[in-house]
């Protein structure tokens, strides 16, 4: 080993006894259970229902409770604890009110604080004790450790010792920190990692409220979905992708998202909207049921939506012309339009226009933006690349995202590997290289990131890149032949709304063809499985979840409410932990209030997906791999150093 390296390491480990101490604790990591994996997909700002799943870790929290209580606690005490362990503000605020006195909330008090304790002392059982610690409420580190650990001898012994300890926290009116405190412990606890397999933004109101939750959770990664990398996009300098993120946020109803939340500002895009377009059915925003809205917000919406949905169709324009290798001259539709007679021409056939909106388009050259939409759009990028908020968020998705990621023997992936019909990895040439399968979403991750980093440039191929991973056919995000977005506007005949998908969606029905993509990604496919997202699973249609012999998983069950009609479910999630994978399809999300009222959570339907023969040990995981070159290297700094 590399004598500067074990200099280096000299440096921090610089007595024998240190070296020993810490490999007998890499020793003993590597010898516990695997810690829990939780998968979540196309989260798509549903910010409520995403951090209920998080609060009760898919049903691992009531699973550790009613395990360890079963037996000596009533169901109604049950109920009350696990509320108490997802909503712990919410619900003491409940419970307190429903005490007649001082001695009776006290002794709730002293009781539920026990429970917690021994709880906690449950959950962390496969921890080592440092790693307990840090999920531990810092302010009664020293408390709590003094309640969890103690053997039947000093339970004899001590028993009024801790009553005391537990006394004087209630008396000094700690308890209600105590108790959020080791309930946010516990949430903390029944999960280790967690993945979010893509599509954080579009749609729904709060995608910011999750990024935040995602920056301060404490173990996390991302595979980017096609909806963050055209937020990626937008940030760095792709003024198509800002128009397609401000085109659905007004679809959505959710342009306070881009004003309010990340300020920016719309006004210039409203005088624009103010000046060329009127009401318009095709494009009024899809408000959510329940959100309140004026006839004049309404409006305004309507127009906006028009003016940047025009300015999109303009700006793909150039980008399909000075890139032919992205093969989209087909999509130069605004070229195919008869303008006299309201028509279009698509593969030969004629269809009528209706709802158009095509004050700003000059026949003889469409693609032109007028000097008011290119002056809007120039501002708009601007206000964009200096939202210091968007900053902060584009720069963790950054940080913790890729396209693709291989995970404890699993590929994690937001959209697909392209394949042609026959099962082969489909092939793209980009710059005079041919690229396919793992090649091709590594150059497409090299585009993407040369793009984050170089903000300036607005039209090179990297940031034209980036686009096409939103919309290109060979996309691994997109995964479809072509975006009918201008057709779902202006064509009343569904069939031109088709999105062609790639042969990738009916393929992974087959394990065969699974395996080989695990093999080409240096994946052992015997034991391993591809976890996707991005395609909703329709259950009400008798879809499976689980494909290809259990080697492909689509968790997409459609967090998103708008989609909630076509899936009949509400989102699966996946858990895996040493005993092996389970899918948890969610029914529904209840609301905050329902469940804190009737105490019981909405029922997790549960699939088995895997079950390890064996326990599975941390010395076996990713993790385990970066120990077990920490224990190599330690060996032979102490060879090297110590043992002479
Ligand atoms: O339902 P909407 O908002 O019109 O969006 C439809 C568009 O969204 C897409 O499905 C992409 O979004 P998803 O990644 O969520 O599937 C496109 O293929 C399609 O054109
Ligand atoms: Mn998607």
């Amino acid at each position: 080993m590399n004598k500067k390296y074990l200099d280096l390491l000299a440096e921090k480990y610089d007595s024998e006894e240190k070296v020993i101490n810490e490999l007998i604790n890499l020793e003993a990591i590597l010898n516990l259970p695997k810690g829990t994996e939780h998968f979540v997909s196309d989260l798509h700002g549903e910010f409520q229902s995403f951090q209920h799943v998080l609060r009760n870790g898919s049903g691992r929290v009531r699973e550790k409770i009613v395990e360890l209580f079963f037996s000596v606690l009533s169901e109604e005490k049950i109920n009350e604890l696990t509320t108490l362990v997802y909503y712990p503000e919410d619900k003491l605020q409940l419970i307190k009110h429903n005490f007649g006195n001082n001695e009776e909330l006290h002794d709730w008090y002293a009781e539920t604080i026990k429970h917690l304790v021994k709880l906690i002392s449950f959950a962390s059982s496969k921890y080592t004790r440092s790693k307990l610690r840090r999920a531990l409420p810092k302010q009664f580190v020293y408390i709590i450790e003094e309640l969890l650990y103690k053997t039947e001898d000093e339970l004899l012994n001590k028993e009024p010792y801790y009553n005391i300890i537990v006394e004087r926290v209630i008396s000094l009116g700690q308890a209600d920190k105590l108790i959020i405190g080791l309930a946010y412990c516990m949430q903390r606890l029944v999960v280790d990692h967690l993945h979010v397999v893509g599509d954080i933004y579009d749609r729904g109101p709060q995608p910011d409220k999750i990024m935040d939750t995602l920056i301060d959770y404490h173990s996390v990664d991302i595979q980017w979905g096609n909806h963050d990398v055209l937020w990626i996009g937008a940030f760095s300098g792709s003024k198509v992708c800002l128009a397609n993120i401000l085109r659905i946020s007004a679809r959505y109803d959710n342009l306070d998202i881009i004003e309010d939340v990340y300020g920016i500002n719309l006004r210039p895009l409203l005088n624009l909207a103010e000046k060329y377009y009127t009401d318009n059915a095709a494009f009024r925003p899809k408000v959510q049921t329940g959100k309140k809205i004026t006839d004049q917000e309404r409006l305004q919406i309507t127009k906006m939506h028009q003016a940047i949905a025009m300015i999109q169709f303009k700006l793909e324009m150039p980008i399909i012309k000075r890139r032919p290798f992205f093969n989209m001259s087909e999509r130069l539709l605004l070229e195919n339009i008869d303008y006299d007679k309201n028509e279009i021409k698509i593969q030969g056939k004629t269809y009528k226009l209706e709802n158009t909106c095509f004050a700003t388009v000059n026949p003889d050259n469409p693609e032109r933006l007028i000097e008011e939409e290119q002056e809007v759009i120039d501002k708009l990028l601007f206000s964009v690349q200096h939202s210091e908020k968007l900053a902060r968020h584009i720069h963790f998705l950054m940080k913790k995202g890729n396209l693709y990621l291989k995970y404890n023997g699993n590929l994690l992936i937001h959209g697909c590997i392209p394949l042609d019909e026959k099962g082969n990895m489909e092939e793209m040439v980009i710059e005079d290289t041919t690229y396919g399968g793992r090649d091709l979403l590594d150059i497409f991750e090299y585009h993407l990131r040369y793009a984050f980093a170089h903000p300036e440039e607005t039209d090179d191929l990297s940031t034209d890149m980036v686009w096409y991973l939103w919309t290109g056919e060979y996309s691994s995000l997109f995964g479809k032949r072509a975006m009918t977005t201008f057709e779902r506007y202006f064509i009343k005949d569904k069939e031109t709304h088709k999105e062609t998908k790639n042969p990738y969606y009916y393929l992974r029905e087959n394990e065969d063809i699974c395996r080989k993509i695990l093999t080409d990604f240096g994946l052992d496919p015997d034991h391993s499985h591809i976890i996707n997202g991005h395609t909703p699973v329709k259950e009400i249609e008798g879809e499976n979840p689980i494909k290809a012999n259990g080697k492909m998983i689509v968790i997409d069950g459609g967090f998103s409410k708008a989609y909630q009609s076509t899936t009949g479910i509400a989102g699966y999630t996946l858990l895996y932990n040493s005993y092996g994978m389970k899918l948890v399809a969610h029914k529904h999300f209840n609301s905050k209030e329902n469940l804190l009222e009737n105490g019981t959570d909405v029922l997790s339907v549960k699939r088995v997906v895997d079950e390890e023969v064996e326990r599975k040990m941390v010395r076996e995981t990713n993790v385990g791999q970066e120990l077990l070159e920490e224990v190599a290297a330690l060996k032979s700094l102490l060879e090297y150093r110590y043992m002479k």
